[in-house]
């Protein structure tokens, strides 16, 4: 500005002043117009040139910024010196036999009792979580400082964010990737359904995709849903059963999820292992399955809602206790072979396995209800009505045959006993006078 005004002066003897657009001239002179106009023109292509200067400036100064992930904030919180160091530790294991393994959705439920299990048997374990608002972020992060105290690092990141999942094969060599992490609940598909393409499709070829680069390839488990079984009506569920009738876009998602893993084990030798989950409840649960709001309802005197089927038939579920999950999860680890590939290239034909880990005792719905309110000392206020048509499905119940062959599974907790511990914990958990985050037994 002072110099455009010293220029002015010195030229045509003209006042200019300081703050645009103050300047009236006494009397109007054409050739005075035409040098102020000259002046303004020349005033705003200095400072145009100016601010183009400072953007190039900091364009060529800033470092490339990760790819961004919708799901949660678009700010780096990883990497560093002091970042990688805490990786390298959490992933350390304790013997030279032990597993490496990253394990997506870490903060969430199976993922946090699965790290839990493998860290305390000596595996090096890394824990990746988005920490998405889904449901309570406080129970995820009450779940991260367990896991903390315990020697598993969860990574704040988004299964979607390649650049993150480079850097992580990158500082470490994992030999397995448990993933974990989903977009989960049939119902809420009908409220958001994009979060669920975008967690356990796009999100999940995201990690195969830099799986199948690294080198050495990891061998992969995943969790797929006891809900591909859709409409199927034989039972007990079997893993050769059609799983071409999805009645949910959850169940669609983790469908493609299975046909999209057998492409990469196809293509580039990634040995992959699918596990369908069969309504999977315990201590540090999901708070937006049945056993679990049911049981925030029933003590808070809230009505609850029971489905039952087309006229009047039970609804009822193989209801899995967690610790048996966990020990269905360490048996695919432990039996997984190695990935053929390397860099993206196969090498020879990869294992394939896909396994129903149940509990092979389907329970109804109203007897799920009878035994919380056997355990709250509560009665229930239920309201009773057909199932909606929200992508529900009436019964399932698993062969898990396969399973037991193969993997050394057998679940040994019946429903009764897995809600009287999941209760003890809520009660726990949830008590007022408690000190958050601290446990008070050993899950
Ligand atoms: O194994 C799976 O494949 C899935 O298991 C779980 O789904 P679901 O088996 O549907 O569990 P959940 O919602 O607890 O409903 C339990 C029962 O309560 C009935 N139900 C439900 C709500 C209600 O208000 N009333 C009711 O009767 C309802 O009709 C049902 O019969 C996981 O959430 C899912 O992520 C997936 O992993």
């Amino acid at each position: 500005m002072s110099l455009l005004k010293t220029v002015a002066v010195s030229n045509n003897n003209i006042q200019l002043p300081s703050t645009p657009g103050k300047f009236k001239p006494e009397k109007y002179q054409p050739y005075n117009h035409f040098m102020i106009h000259r002046l303004r023109l020349s005033k705003l292509t200095l400072w145009s040139s100016i601010f183009l200067a400072f953007i190039l400036f900091f364009f060529i100064l800033s470092p490339p910024s990760p790819s961004p992930s919708p799901a949660t904030n678009t700010r780096q919180s990883w990497g560093g010196h002091h970042w990688e160091k805490r990786v390298t530790n959490s992933a350390r294991t304790n013997s030279d036999s032990g597993l490496t393994v990253l394990v997506t959705g870490a903060a969430g439920f199976v993922g946090f009792h699965v790290s839990l299990s493998l860290k305390r048997r000596g595996d090096g374990v890394l824990g990746l979580d988005n920490f998405n608002r889904y449901y309570d972020q406080n129970l995820k992060r009450a779940r991260q400082k367990v896991l903390s105290r315990a020697g598993v690092f969860v990574v704040e990141g988004d299964i979607n964010d390649a650049a993150l999942l480079r850097k992580l094969f990158d500082v470490v060599l994992f030999t397995h990737v448990m993933h974990l992490a989903a977009q989960a609940g049939v119902r809420y598909a009908m409220q958001n359904p994009h979060s669920y393409v975008h967690s356990n499709v796009a999100g999940f070829v995201n990690l195969l995709e830099v799986s199948k680069a690294a080198n050495p390839q990891p061998a992969m488990v995943w969790a797929s849903s006891s809900s591909v079984y859709g409409l199927n009506s034989k039972v007990p569920f079997s893993e050769k059963d059609r799983t071409d009738q999805p009645a949910s876009l959850y169940a669609a998602t983790k469908k493609a999820g299975e046909a999209i893993a057998h492409s990469y084990n196809h293509i580039y030798g990634l040995s992959i292992t699918g596990l369908r989950f069969f309504t999977v409840y315990g201590p540090w649960g999901r708070p937006d399955m049945a056993y679990f709001f049911f049981t925030k309802d029933i003590l808070k005197g809230k009505q609850i809602t029971v489905f039952e089927g087309a006229d009047g038939g039970t609804v009822a579920r193989d209801f899995t206790y967690i610790d048996d999950i966990v020990t269905g999860c360490l048996g695919a680890l432990d039996t997984a072979k190695r990935s053929t590939g390397s860099g993206g290239k196969k090498k020879g034909p990869a294992q394939f396995r896909i396994y129903n880990l149940g509990n092979t005792s389907p329970v109804a719905v109203s007897e799920l209800v009878r035994i919380l309110e056997k355990l709250l000392k509560v009665k229930a206020k239920k309201k009773v009505m057909a199932m909606p048509r929200n992508g529900d499905v009436q019964f399932t119940h698993a062969n898990i045959s396969r399973a037991h062959r193969e993997l050394g599974y057998m679940p040994t907790t019946d429903l009764e006993t897995g809600l009287t511990k999941f209760v003890k914990w809520y009660l726990d958990f949830y008590s007022p006078s408690r000190k958050k985050v601290a446990p008070s037994s050993s899950w």
